[in-house]
């Protein structure tokens, strides 16, 4: 995990945490232990250490577990951009996973307005879908939205902990 410039170790916390299940809870300890394990034996100073707590960790990884985005760049003409987005995720060409504040409080919609776009570099960029009404909520998709109703339900569901009432799913479709 790489924390970009200088913030403090508090910086997640505005940021909503995902619903842990015991099981995870106890992943997570487990990688606790091994962590501070590992930096006591790399002779980190304490002072160093102090903001590194059980519930700090599980902390934050609840916040990155539903707020990080998978870096999908694209390149080529903006007007392709989504098309070679797309192809950029079939061709599973991830170049990582990151937290940006800002883009962490959009919330999900399987009909989307907008899309998180990566143009040849790791900068989140907005991109609008379609035009945007004043006052209209921006939204983005968490997931795959060619998928059909029942599976996106199951995705939001187990990954984002929340059934979705979007237009789209509400008409069934
Ligand atoms: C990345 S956060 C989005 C920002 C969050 N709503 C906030 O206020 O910080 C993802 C969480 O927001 C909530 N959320 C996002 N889209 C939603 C939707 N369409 N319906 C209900 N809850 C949603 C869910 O709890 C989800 O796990």
């Amino acid at each position: 995990m790489t924390i970009a410039g200088a913030t403090s170790a508090d910086l997640l916390d505005i940021l909503q945490p995902a619903m842990l299940s015991p099981r995870m809870i106890s992943e997570m300890e487990e990688g606790f232990d091994i962590l501070k394990s590992a930096f006591k034996v790399a002779k980190f100073p304490d002072e160093k250490m102090a903001f590194l707590t059980k519930q700090w960790y599980t902390g934050i990884l609840a916040r990155i577990r539903i707020n990080a985005f998978r870096i999908e760049c694209a390149g080529g003409l903006y007007e392709d951009l989504l098309q070679a987005a797309a192809a950029s995720v079939e061709a599973e060409g991830a170049v990582g996973n990151a937290v940006y504040m800002l883009p962490s409080f959009y919330n999900h919609d399987c009909d989307p307005n907008t899309h998180i776009i990566w143009i040849e570099s790791a900068d989140a960029k907005v991109m609008a879908l379609r035009d945007v009404e004043e006052g209209e909520e921006l939204r983005i998709c968490y997931i795959d939205a060619s998928m059909d109703r029942d599976a996106r339900q199951t995705f939001l569901s187990q990954g984002f902990g929340f059934h979705c009432t979007c237009l789209r799913c509400m008409s069934g479709d």
